[in-house]
């Protein structure tokens, strides 16, 4: 399966010189759903935001299926999905305004808007709510437009920063099947996440950071082996501590 995201010596220094992330490499082909785990402050959103383009990084190369971040980012961004990890959307428009406007920005096809909005807000349960002012939703009625809003173009890569917190069980579920499914179709899922039990079921490898160093990547066998994820994160993170 083709890499649809690389990162190579991927180093970030904010203001200050601390440097939030040294010198990361990793790779998420076509097909993987791939956790990035790591203590708070390990570097994780400092990467999402480098990988989706929005923040600028000193050293290292980015790449969305071989097109560098940096020096094509309409291009990258037209094939990646990003939903952060507080989505702050639009309050004065409603829910299918906002769905529509997704739909122009990423050219989905006018015949295939209906049933998109209506499958993933049928199974989201939102789609009562979809002609109220966003300003109305509750947050996790927020996260749940920013994620139709990311899955309703089929993009290549999508990028969640803590795609869970917030949402109730029912929706979490959901969201599971949702990425799976879009992964068969040839999609990539890079994620950040803390629920470390639905990283060991969901995916296919894992990266763990520790204060901006990798530390583990592979796949979930290899990292985890016989123990759970909890086990191998806690060991890993109290060897660095010993270092
Ligand atoms: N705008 C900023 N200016 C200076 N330092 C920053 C900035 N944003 C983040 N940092 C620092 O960079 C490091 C990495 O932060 P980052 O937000 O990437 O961590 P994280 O792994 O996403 O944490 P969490 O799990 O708490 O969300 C931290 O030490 C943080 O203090």
């Amino acid at each position: 399966m083709n890499n649809v995201l690389e990162i190579k010596n991927y180093t970030k220094v904010y203001s200050g010189n601390k440097k939030a992330v040294d010198s990361l490499n990793l790779t998420v082909k076509a097909g993987e759903i791939h956790a990035f785990i790591g203590h708070n402050g390990a570097g994780k959103t400092t990467t999402i935001r480098a990988v989706v383009g929005i923040m600028d990084f000193d050293e290292g190369e980015i790449l969305v299926n071989g097109h560098s971040v940096k020096d094509e980012p309409v291009k990258c961004k037209s094939m990646t999905a990003y939903i952060p990890d507080n989505p702050d959307l639009y309050d004065y428009i409603t829910g299918i305004q906002y769905l529509n406007y997704m739909c122009d920005m990423f050219s989905v096809p006018a015949k295939e808007r209906v049933s998109r909005i209506q499958k993933y807000a049928d199974v989201l349960k939102l789609t009562d709510s979809l002609g109220d002012l966003i300003s109305s939703y509750s947050h996790g009625m927020k996260q749940k437009l920013a994620l139709i809003g990311a899955f309703i173009h089929s993009p290549h890569l999508l990028v969640l920063d803590e795609p869970f917190v917030g949402l109730d069980p029912e929706a979490s579920f959901h969201l599971k099947k949702m990425m799976r499914h879009l992964c068969d179709a040839g999609a990539a899922i890079f994620f950040s996440t803390h629920v470390l039990e639905v990283a060991e079921k969901l995916c296919d490898k894992v990266t763990i950071i520790n204060n901006g160093k990798l530390i583990e990547s592979g796949t979930m066998e290899e990292i985890k082996g016989s123990h759970s994820l909890e086990d191998v994160f806690m060991e890993v993170v109290e060897n660095e501590r010993q270092v």
